[in-house]
């Protein structure tokens, strides 16, 4: 389905080269942090279906925390994520599978399982300061013959001149896009505009730079056009925006955004909007929503991967999941400190019980 003619399709038809971003949809690993990671086969099988069927190029299968998270830490998963992978793999005609490592968690091991299984993009996160532990991961998944991409998680805690130092580390490792990832839905347009644009200059042709949004302030579209202006080539987004904290950047809604900016995405607007309606909604519990939460994680610059720990510390302590998130954002953890949110919320526990303050969980 081609959208109706808008008032800014014409500049883009005026531009001899044809503006395109590629959209990896990871409704199937950001979203299953939504879904406490219970994903099952035929979920899977039906989801990677629709998107492929939409024509998105690359869908992401993994553990929400990536290969190997399922674990007492993070959440064990209903089903291997080696497993969702070989469904999904099986299930495409055209469509790409990508699988994200966190090293440290996921080993290289993993990522040659995943291989086998049918992976043929291996997306290595690390914090945005962080870069250096990607390194062998880069180079073990290019001798496996994946093609690769480099996550900098909480962008907006680096300065752009510092994210494209990171940048070029993951590049000269042997990645070939270097994301943007604002994983606390944190960075406001501009934010977007001035990282993209460092990496771009940094990267020139040695790689190509991507945007990962997530929404808690409501801008994981207007900062994925923020970012294909600033030249990011690849941009992610989930169906329904199911992920992490307020879910990410709706892949039905990127879609035909691009359409009416004239950028194209290869997906077809018609068929992505069904499958965000009637494949992904209907096997979904709880839908991510900005609440106060997930607000103030995006405010404070929380990952938001941490929400749902926090929520479950906010019920076994008695105190609000809003404060426990507050008070991670203002001591600045990283994914990997999970362990922290059970400190702050006993410590929370004991402020508010000392004062006499009601205690509430909402
Ligand atoms: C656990 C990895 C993390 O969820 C990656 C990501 O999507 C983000 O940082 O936003
Ligand atoms: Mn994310």
């Amino acid at each position: 389905m081609t959208g109706p003619a808008t008032n800014n399709s014409a500049s883009s038809t005026d531009n001899a080269a044809v503006e395109k971003v590629r959209i990896t949809d990871t409704t199937l690993r950001d979203g299953s942090h939504a879904v406490s990671h219970r994903f099952t086969v035929p979920q899977v099988r039906a989801v990677s279906r629709a998107l492929d069927s939409a024509g998105v190029e690359v869908i992401e299968v993994t553990h929400g925390d990536g290969l190997a998270g399922s674990s007492f830490n993070y959440g064990f998963s209903a089903v291997r994520d080696i497993d969702l992978v070989a469904a999904a793999a099986d299930e495409v005609r055209n469509a790409r599978i990508a699988v994200l490592l966190l090293p440290g968690l996921g080993t290289v091991a993993d990522l040659r399982e995943a291989a086998a299984a049918g992976a043929k993009i291996a997306r290595v996160a690390t914090h945005c300061t962080e870069a250096d532990v990607s390194i062998q991961h880069f180079g073990a998944a290019r001798e496996l013959g994946l093609e690769t991409v480099g996550f900098l998680m909480l962008s907006h805690r680096n300065s752009p001149e510092g994210l494209a130092t990171q940048a070029r580390i993951m590049a000269d490792a042997g990645c070939q896009c270097v994301y943007v990832v604002d994983s606390a839905g944190a960075l406001l347009p501009d934010g977007v505009t001035d990282r993209v644009t460092a990496l771009v200059q940094e990267l020139g042709d040695d790689a190509q730079v991507g945007f990962h949004g997530h929404q808690n302030l409501s801008l994981g579209v207007a900062n994925s056009i923020a970012a294909q202006r600033a030249g990011a080539r690849q941009i992610d987004g989930t169906l329904r925006a199911l992920g992490a904290g307020a879910g990410n950047s709706p892949t039905e809604i990127l879609v035909p955004v691009f359409d009416a900016l004239g950028v194209q995405t290869g997906v077809d607007s018609e068929l992505i909007l069904a499958a965000a309606q009637e494949i992904l909604a209907p096997v979904v519990p709880r839908m991510p929503v900005a609440d106060r939460s997930a607000i103030v994680q995006g405010r404070y610059g929380v990952y938001n991967s941490f929400l749902l720990h926090a929520e479950r510390a906010a019920e076994r302590y008695g105190v609000p999941a809003y404060q426990i998130l507050r008070r991670v954002g203002e001591r600045g953890y990283v994914g990997g400190q999970e362990d922290m949110i059970i400190d702050v919320a006993i410590a929370l526990r004991d402020e508010l019980g000392a004062a006499g303050k009601d205690r509430v969980t909402a």
